[in-house]
C-alpha cells in the first residue's frame, strides 16, 4: 500500500484516490523568462518520476502542469530584448522541452498557460467578487483574506503574523496607501500601466495575479477536487496556501486530498536561484555529465530533503551511473553470447520487484528502490568479468536474463536508460583516432541542429569507450582517453 506525506496533515498516510484506479495530478510548472535551472530540474524528474511509479502501480494519471507565461520578469526581459511576452515564453518554453526531454521527463498530459485560459480566470475571479471573497480597489482586485477561515491550514501560519508582516513577503505597500483591507491580501487581477500587455475586463485592463492561475487551471482540467497536488516546497506560503483559499472559497470542498513537496537544490546551503545568481542551468550541466548522472543524482537523495548541488556530488553520481549502466548493458554485450531469448513478457523476479515496491510505497523512497537496482548491476557486474576473463559462466543465461530484463525494466521506471544505439560503435573495441574524430563533429552537428537525445548518445558511447569529451568556451571539443 502506497503511503505518502501529506504537507496538510504532516503526517503519511495511504494514498486513497477519489476514483478508483485515477489520479488527478497537478504541478506547479515553471514561469518562462529564462533557462531552467538544476532546482527546476529536481522538481521535474521528481514529480515525473511518481507519475511513472503511480503509472506503474497500476493508475491511469492526468497530470497537468501550466506554464507561468504572464509576469513581470518576463515582462522586463521582453522589454530589455524589445520583444513581447509570447516571444520570450515561447523561447523558453521550447528550451524547457529540449532541456526535459533530454532528461528522459515524459510530457503532461496536457500544459495550460495563462494566456490561453484569461477567460477561465476573469470568471473564477467573478465567482470571487460575487461570493464577497474578492473585491475591487483601484484597478486591482484583491482577494480578502479574513473571508476564508481556514486561511494558514496548509503551513501553519497565522493571519496574526501576516498581518505584523512577520512572512517577509507580504507586501504591506498597498496596505498602508490605503489600497488593501488587510495586510495579507493578495491580488488576483493586477492593473495594467497603459503600455504594459493586458486584457480587457470589467475591472479595466489588466493581468491575472500568479496564485489565480492555478486554481482556474485545475478547475478547468481537473474539476474541483484533484488527489495530488505537487510543487517545491518554496511554494507552500504563499502560493499554495493561496490556492487553496481561492479555490476552497467558492467550492467549498478541500482542492486537493494530498499536497506533496519537493525539497529545494541548494548550494552552499542557499535555494538555487536566479535572482541570488547561483545557479546552474540545466544545458550548462549537460555539457558536462550525463542526462543520467543528473537523474540519478537527484533520484538518490529523498525528494523531501534538501539537495546540496556541487561538481564533486556529480563526479560521485558519474561513478554510480557507471556501475548502474554496467549492469543495463550486460544483456546488449553478452546477449547473443548467452543466447537470451529477448522476449518483451519475461517475469520480473519477484523477490526484488516486491523489495523494490516497498521502498518506493513508503512515500516515494527511490533512494531505497535504486538500492535494489545496484545490487542487481553490481551482480550483473561480476558476471561480465566472470564472463571476460574465463569465457565462460557458472549460471545459468535464463537467470541472468531475467535479473538484466528486471534491472532495465525496473531502471526504466526510474526514467534511468542506457539503451543501445543504432550507433554502429562497437563496445570496447578501441577507436581509432579518426573514427573519435568523426564521432565528435556528428555530434557537434545534432547537437547545432538540438538533437540532444543523438549528441547525449554520442557522448555516452564515447564515454563507454573511455573516451570523455571536453566542450571548450570558444566552442570547439577536444577528447582524452580517461
Ligand atoms: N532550487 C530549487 N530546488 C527545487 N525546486 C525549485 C528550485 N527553484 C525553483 N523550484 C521549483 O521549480 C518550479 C518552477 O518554479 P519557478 O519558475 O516559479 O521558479 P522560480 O522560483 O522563478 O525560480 P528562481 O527562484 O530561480 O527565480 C516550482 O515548482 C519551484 O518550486
Ligand atoms: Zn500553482
Amino acid at each position: 500500500m502506497l503511503v505518502i506525506y501529506n504537507t496538510l496533515t504532516r503526517t503519511k498516510e495511504p494514498f486513497i484516490t477519489l476514483e478508483e484506479a485515477r489520479v488527478k495530478m497537478y504541478c506547479c510548472g515553471i514561469t518562462t523568462y529564462d533557462f531552467c535551472h538544476l532546482g527546476h530540474a529536481r522538481t521535474c524528474i521528481i514529480w515525473d518520476t511518481v507519475r511513472n511509479y503511480l503509472e506503474w502501480i497500476g493508475y491511469e494519471v492526468k497530470y497537468v502542469q501550466n506554464f507561468t507565461d504572464v509576469d513581470d520578469k518576463i515582462l522586463s526581459r521582453a522589454i530589455k530584448e524589445k520583444t513581447t511576452m509570447e516571444e520570450v515564453s515561447n523561447k523558453f518554453i521550447n528550451a524547457y522541452f529540449e532541456d526535459m526531454e533530454r532528461l528522459n521527463v515524459k510530457k503532461a498530459s496536457v500544459y495550460p498557460r495563462v494566456t490561453h485560459i484569461i477567460d477561465d480566470i476573469q470568471n473564477l475571479i467573478g465567482e470571487l467578487e460575487k461570493s464577497g471573497h474578492a473585491y475591487l480597489s483601484e484597478g486591482d482586485v484583491y482577494f480578502d483574506i479574513k473571508s476564508y477561515k481556514d486561511y494558514g491550514k496548509l503551513s501553519g501560519r497565522k493571519l496574526e503574523d501576516l498581518k505584523a508582516g512577520a512572512s517577509g513577503r507580504v507586501s504591506l505597500e498597498d496596505f498602508q496607501k490605503n489600497k488593501k483591507r488587510d495586510p495579507a491580501d493578495f491580488a488576483v487581477w493586477k492593473k495594467a500601466k497603459p503600455t504594459e500587455k493586458s486584457w480587457d475586463s470589467k475591472w479595466g485592463k489588466g493581468r491575472p495575479g500568479w496564485h489565480i492561475e492555478c486554481s482556474a487551471m485545475i478547475k478547468k482540467e481537473l474539476g474541483e477536487t484533484i488527489d495530488l497536488h505537487v510543487g517545491g516546497s518554496d511554494l507552500i506560503f504563499p502560493h499554495h496556501e493561496n490556492e487553496i483559499a481561492q479555490s476552497e472559497a467558492i467550492t467549498g470542498k478541500e482542492l486537493s486530498r494530498y499536497w506533496s513537496h519537493n525539497g529545494m537544490v541548494k548550494v552552499d546551503g542557499e535555494k538555487m536561484s536566479k535572482s541570488l545568481g547561483n545557479f546552474t542551468t540545466i544545458r550548462e550541466l549537460l555539457d558536462q555529465f550525463e542526462p543520467m548522472v543528473v537523474r540519478l543524482f537527484i533520484l538518490q537523495t529523498h525528494y523531501r530533503n534538501p539537495l546540496d548541488f556541487s561538481h564533486n556530488s556529480l563526479v560521485a553520481a558519474t561513478n554510480s551511473w557507471q556501475t548502474l549502466s554496467d549492469g543495463l548493458l550486460f544483456g546488449y554485450q553478452y546477449g547473443e553470447k548467452l543466447n537470451f531469448k529477448n522476449n518483451p513478457a519475461t517475469e520480473l523476479l519477484p523477490d526484488l520487484v516486491n523489495r523494490f515496491k516497498k521502498a518506493i510505497n513508503d512515500d516515494f523512497n527511490f533512494a531505497g528502490g535504486l538500492a535494489v537496482l545496484f545490487e542487481i548491476a553490481k551482480n550483473l557486474r561480476k558476471e561480465s568479468n566472470v564472463l571476460t576473463h574465463t569465457g565462460v559462466t557458472t549460471l545459468s543465461s535464463n537467470f541472468l536474463e531475467t535479473q538484466w530484463h528486471t534491472l532495465k525494466s525496473l531502471a526504466k521506471l526510474l526514467g534511468l536508460e542506457a539503451n543501445q544505439t543504432t550507433l554502429k560503435i562497437e563496445l570496447f573495441k578501441k577507436l581509432t583516432d579518426e573514427e573519435i574524430d568523426e564521432l565528435v563533429k556528428k555530434r557537434k552537428i545534432a547537437k547545432n541542429a538540438k538533437q540532444y537525445k543523438e549528441s547525449d548518445l554520442i557522448r555516452d558511447k564515447l564515454k563507454e569507450n573511455n573516451i570523455t569529451l571536453l566542450d571548450m568556451s570558444d566552442g570547439s571539443t577536444v577528447w582524452h582517453y580517461d
